[in-house]
Parts: C-alpha cells; structure tokens; sequence
C-alpha cells in the first residue's frame, strides 16, 4: 500500500492550521503537504510536522497564499524575474522545512511563447536545485481558466525534453479526470515519469470513493508500478474531513 499524506491546505479546515498536523497524524496520515506555507515561519511547520511523526511531502512555489494571487509565473514571459526571486523564496522555505518536492507553477500564458519560457525557467530550476524534487501538475481548465499546464502529454513532453533528474509529473486523479475523462488512462500512460499523486473523487472533488475512478484498484496499481512516492490526499472534505476518512487504509 502507498504512503498518504493530507493535504492541509484542503483537509482539516475546520482546525487552525497548526492543530491541522496531529488530526492528521491521528486518523493515520504518515505526511503531509500545505500548497502555500508561506503565512507561517517554517521552522514552525517544520517543528510542529516533527512533533506529530509526519514527513513534509510537498509545498508549491508562491503565490503567497491560498486564496490570493496567481498560481505562478514560471510560463509568462516577462514575469522571469519575478519566478526567479519567487523559486528563490520556496527554496529557502524548503531549506528548512525539506519537503519530498516542490510544485513549480506555471501561472496564466498561452502559445508558443509560454511553452518556451516554461521550459527555459524549468531548465533553470532544475540546475539551480538539483537536489530537490521538482514536479509539474496540469491544472484543468474550468477550475483555473488560462493556465497554462493543461495537458499530460505537454508535460510528458516537457520533462523529457529538460531531462533533468529532479524534474517530474505530479499526477492528480481528479484534474485528470476532468481534463480527458480517463484518470486511469493518463495514469498508465504517464506512471514512468510521476513523482507525487495527488487523489481526489471524480467527477466531484470530495473524498476518494464511488464515483467513477476505482480508487482500491489505483492504489493495487500503484504497488504493481513500483511507485515509490507518496499519494496525497488533496479534495474538499463533504462535511467535517474526519468523517470521510473511510477510504483511508490503515497501516
Ligand atoms: O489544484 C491542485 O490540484 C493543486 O495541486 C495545487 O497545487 C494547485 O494550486
Ligand atoms: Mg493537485
């Protein structure tokens, strides 16, 4: 079986974030990732993260927060010295609270124009970090409209044209499903390259179960692939988030 982590930015709202990581710990999550840590000193997450026994799995480069600001600026040409200084800031969270990788966001750019830049500013990551996990997710269109990573083989294509050791594809059950209607397609299609899955239900994005996706069935999948990375638990809890961890297999 994988290892989970909850996604504390999407699970456990109803709890300050600091009280976030033992909920986590006690339902029987071994990790944990935050989208956008950057509101609270990470030597603070990190030590809380220890405290509660759980590995600190993934955070994204800025925007500084979850409910304001783009979602990147790593494809918009113009904006390079602004994802620069932006990957300099997640590296220095990540300094101190290690995680697993770092989610590079490509923010709202379209054409040919953005796919150079994206690439140009990955390849540059990747030298300057060649010790931390880099992945890139596609994000589907109608939840965030105009960004530019919307499609698995795009991403594919990208991460084999830098070639860099470090740089990986974050697979997401539910923008797979929405972006082609097969999240188990992409997945067969695309498991050599992943480095962090994320899970959430399809169609809808609440807890991992019914719904289209056979999520006992991914997971037996993701055994047989050998997949060594971890599954995060990443969607928007029906009603209180402890109430729908039934999907989640104990140690
Ligand atoms: O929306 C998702 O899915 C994510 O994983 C986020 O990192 C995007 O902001
Ligand atoms: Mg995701």
């Amino acid at each position: 079986m994988p290892r989970f982590a909850a996604n504390l930015t999407m699970l456990f709202t109803e709890l300050p974030m600091m009280e976030r990581f033992a909920a986590a710990a006690a339902a029987g999550f071994q990790g944990v990732e935050i989208l956008f840590p950057y509101d609270i000193a990470a030597r603070d997450l990190s030590r809380t993260a220890i405290a509660a026994g759980l590995d600190f799995v993934l955070m994204n480069t800025p925007p500084p927060n979850w409910t304001g600001g783009a979602r990147g600026f790593a494809a918009e040409l113009g904006r390079e010295e602004r994802f620069r200084s932006d990957f300099d800031r997640a590296l220095r969270f990540a300094s101190v609270l290690r995680p697993r990788h770092i989610h590079i966001m490509a923010g709202y750019a379209q054409g040919p124009e953005a796919r150079d830049t994206f690439a140009r500013n990955l390849r540059w990551a990747a030298d300057r970090a060649p010790h931390v996990g880099l992945t890139i997710e596609p994000l589907n269109p109608a939840d965030q409209p105009g960004y530019f990573l919307a499609d698995f083989d795009l991403a594919a294509e990208l991460i084999a044209e830098i070639g860099a050791p470090n740089l990986g594809l974050q697979f997401d059950t539910y923008h797979a499903h929405r972006i082609t209607g097969d999240a188990m397609a992409v997945w067969r299609r695309h498991a050599g390259i992943t480095r962090h899955v994320q899970i959430g239900g399809v169609p809808g994005r609440h807890e991992p179960v019914g719904g289209t996706f056979d999520f006992p069935g991914f997971f037996a999948a993701l055994d047989r692939s050998g997949y060594k990375g971890w599954v995060s638990a990443e969607y928007n809890p029906a009603s209180l988030t402890a109430e729908g961890l039934g999907w989640l297999p104990q140690p």
